[in-house]
């Protein structure tokens, strides 16, 4: 069984700048984590490429072979990785073991997680593979700086978890740039009235109708996120613990740890001690309390 997040987000959201910094705070707690590049166009990384699409292909080729501009240079690649399932990434997995852990650094194009079936044909490939998957979805908190464009992300990652169909964490990045925390809590605990309000209040009056549709829609309730501020171990910690639950990731190991820790001791206090501080530690998220 192995182990994936599939990191999207719009573009500029932070997703590879999130990698870099996953990567860094798994070295720290010793954790082994791999993370593979999917952007064909990205050309620096703060972070070890375990595997790269440009070795596959890259933008600046598919632009000058098929005198592409940058978007449809991207898009091609994307079908070339589609297509290239079976033989391409397959082996490129073959260079991992059963349960590793895959940290997936996608483009930004939204249409990736909204309409085209890349990523679904990629996900559904990686779950053949026997990986269970998990979509991380960042957004910008600079984004949310009203009401509107709060809906316009909320819809934003909703499209993607529809299509994906797949455990769904939502980030809301970049949070050492908001000033006033207060002014966010508004956002992550939504109450729809005050949302509904809020929206009426900031646009024209022919919208009132459309503003209530969409913030009494049942499954917009599900669209939650959880900030992140880079700059704060515990913060990344909460975040990892979350998607780790979602994707159950630390069950075997536990089961693992249970084993050999009976077989050091036969003493059955000590036995159930040991494993309740694993579980906790691997598990709860409670266990790395966020201050923002
Ligand atoms: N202040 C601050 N800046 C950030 C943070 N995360 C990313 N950035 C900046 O935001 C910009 C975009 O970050 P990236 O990590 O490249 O974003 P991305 O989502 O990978 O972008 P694309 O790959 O182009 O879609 C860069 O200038 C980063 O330095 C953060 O947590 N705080
Ligand atoms: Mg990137």
């Amino acid at each position: 069984m192995g182990y994936a997040q599939l990191v999207i987000g719009p573009a500029g959201s932070g997703k590879s700048t999130y990698c870099s910094s996953l990567h860094q705070h798994c070295e720290t707690t010793r954790r082994k984590i791999h993370i593979v590049n999917l952007d064909p166009a990205a050309e620096h990384f703060d972070y070890p490429v375990a595997a790269d699409i440009i070795e596959l292909i890259s933008v600046d080729d598919a632009m000058e072979d098929l005198n592409l501009r940058p978007n449809g240079g991207l898009m091609y690649c994307m079908e070339q990785l589609e297509g290239n399932l079976d033989d391409w990434l397959e082996e490129e997995l073959d260079n991992f073991l059963d349960d590793d852990y895959l940290v997936f650094d996608c483009p930004g194009q939204i249409e990736l997680f909204t309409h085209v079936p890349v990523l679904q044909n990629f996900v559904e490939h990686l779950q053949r593979k026997n990986f269970n998957v998990c979509a991380v979805f960042l957004l910008d908190s600079q984004f949310i700086t009203d009401v509107a464009k709060y809906i316009s992300g909320c819809m934003t990652s909703l499209s993607a978890m529809i299509q994906l169909e797949l455990p769904h964490v939502n980030i809301l990045s970049k949070m050492d740039l908001v000033k006033n925390k207060k002014d966010l809590d508004y956002y992550l605990e939504p109450e729809a009235r005050v949302l509904l309000s809020e929206l009426n209040r900031n646009m024209a009056p022919q919208y009132a109708k459309l503003n209530k549709a969409l913030v009494e829609l049942d499954e917009f309730s599900k669209v939650n996120f959880v900030p992140l501020d880079l700059r704060k171990e515990s913060s990344i910690q909460y975040v990892l613990s979350m998607i780790d639950n979602c994707i159950q990731y630390g069950k075997l190991l536990m089961l693992k740890l249970g084993t050999s820790i009976r077989m050091r001791t036969t003493e059955p206090s000590k036995i159930a001690l040991h494993k309740k501080a694993k579980i906790f530690s691997l598990y709860d998220p409670r266990s790395f309390p966020i201050k923002l």
